[in-house]
């Protein structure tokens, strides 16, 4: 309900009675920039959306974790120039704490398994779905947080985790009805790059900041790219040497470019294997400009993508091994994805994917008379007891009652009127077949 000054005394939901309306009285109703509500509707789907998360997660037996959205900000602290630290929603609490609304789950996993510490034997397989935040400046009108599900594997150091992790991704895109002509994989290696920068005798305390750079191909231009480069003091060779491997598309030439028994040619090689044995073999593909954005990657990475191009990535990730040295423990080898709430919507509304979510409620009962509203409550409660929803309605006209029915798609209607319930009955309509009844009231199913 809205506060107006005009009726500053109106006491709401037990509000004390003072203005919260600005000049005109009423209040800010839209959520803060960036924001989003979620009606009812918008719950439907988004819940339908966390379930199929959900069940793809308890399939591929994974353990739930969860975390606060708010973290020390220490742990987002990076000096390699990413979009993600760049755009921290970050402040200082009453107790003068650094703090932050997460900008991603990854960090919180890794200080989870640093806390537990002995407690866990590996390999552990936990995933979370939880909000995560941006400040971005709102000049490009983007959202400041949305929901993203991450499956993460710690305690597997082969490439058989990050091929149970494109298992995962591959079985959801299915539950949803989406197939590999609608979607790819591109999967590569850090290592890739890795190598190239050892070719040309680059020192290793480049390579993060390299990675960040070439993970803006196909966002920015490639002179753009380029000019980036050289100012990390690449010289024009090497950094024509990076951009022409990261524009390779097949392993084998890869394998001709940077020669055999290179340890990226060698993962590649098997996680395409897995991945024929998986049965996703047509979902994936190698393409060397895969870097992802994120400093913390080592190895193996990837990002799902819409063959028609017109969206941005679906989800991506990346094995990540020296994470947790990071934050000064022991490192543990560790891979995982994100999975955002928005692109997958847009991919589902673009291909008529969009699950019918329309509400539906087992029973609507009501009292004909106001001296019957007891019984209807009483008839409402052994039908909750027994599981069923039940809408108790009152204070409606019957015309009113039908169409709400409808509205809700209620299986039953279920009518407390004088002469039946004199009797000890109910009248029950069976809205799908116009059936109707009388019942006892104590009988009611
Ligand atoms: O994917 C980057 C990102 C992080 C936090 C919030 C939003 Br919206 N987007």
């Amino acid at each position: 309900r809205l506060f107006s000054s005009a009726s500053s005394s109106t006491l709401t939901h037990g509000e004390a009675s003072s203005t919260h309306g600005d000049a005109d009285g009423v209040v800010e109703v839209n959520p803060p920039r960036g924001t989003r509500d979620f009606t009812p509707e918008d719950m439907r789907l988004r819940t339908w959306l966390f379930d199929q998360f959900r069940e793809v997660s308890r399939i591929m037996a994974f353990e739930e974790v969860d975390f606060p959205v708010l973290e020390s900000e220490a742990l987002f602290i990076r000096k390699a120039g990413e979009e993600i630290t760049q755009q921290l929603y970050n402040f200082e609490d009453k107790g003068g704490r650094r703090v932050v609304l997460r900008p991603e789950i990854t960090p919180s996993l890794a200080r989870l398994v640093i806390k537990q510490g002995k407690s866990v034997s590996l390999p552990l397989k936990w995933f979370t779905i939880g909000q995560c935040w941006r400040y971005e400046r709102m000049t490009r009108g983007r959202r400041r947080e949305h929901y993203q599900w991450n499956m993460d594997i710690f305690g597997v150091p082969k490439v058989r985790a990050e091929a149970e992790l494109l298992h995962a991704i591959v079985l959801l895109f299915q539950r949803l009805g989406i197939t590999s002509s609608d979607v790819g994989i591109r999967v590569s290696s850090r290592k890739v790059l890795q190598a190239v920068l050892n070719m040309y005798f680059i020192p290793e305390h480049l390579f993060t900041e390299v990675c960040v750079i070439v993970d803006k191909l196909g966002k920015i231009t490639r002179e753009e790219i380029e000019k980036e480069l050289i100012s990390t003091g690449l010289s024009s060779e090497a950094v024509q040497g990076i951009i022409n491997v990261l524009s390779l598309k097949s392993l084998s030439k890869l394998e001709e470019v940077l020669g055999s028994g290179v340890e990226a040619v060698a993962d590649l090689k098997k996680l395409f294997s897995f991945a024929e044995q998986y049965g996703y073999a047509d979902w994936i593909c190698f393409d060397a400009s895969v870097v992802r954005g994120l400093a913390y990657y080592t190895g193996i990475v990837f990002e799902a993508f819409d063959r028609e191009g017109k969206l941005r990535a679906i989800c991506g990730g990346g094995r990540y091994d020296r994470l947790l040295s990071t934050f000064g423990s022991e490192d543990i080898p560790a891979c995982g994805f994100g999975f955002g709430d928005a692109v997958i919507v847009e991919l589902l509304k673009e291909k008529g994917l969009l699950p019918d979510l329309s509400r539906q409620i087992d029973d609507i009962v009501f009292p004909l008379d106001e001296e019957l509203e007891g019984p209807a409550s009483s008839i409402a409660s052994s039908l909750r007891k027994k599981g069923r929803s039940v809408d108790l309605v009152e204070d409606k006209r019957l015309k009113w009652v039908f169409k709400h029915a409808e509205r809700i798609n209620a299986s039953r209607l279920i009518l407390v009127g004088n002469s039946e319930w004199e009797r000890g009955m109910v009248r029950v309509k069976i809205l799908s077949t116009r059936e109707e009844f009388e019942v006892k009231a104590g009988e009611l199913e």
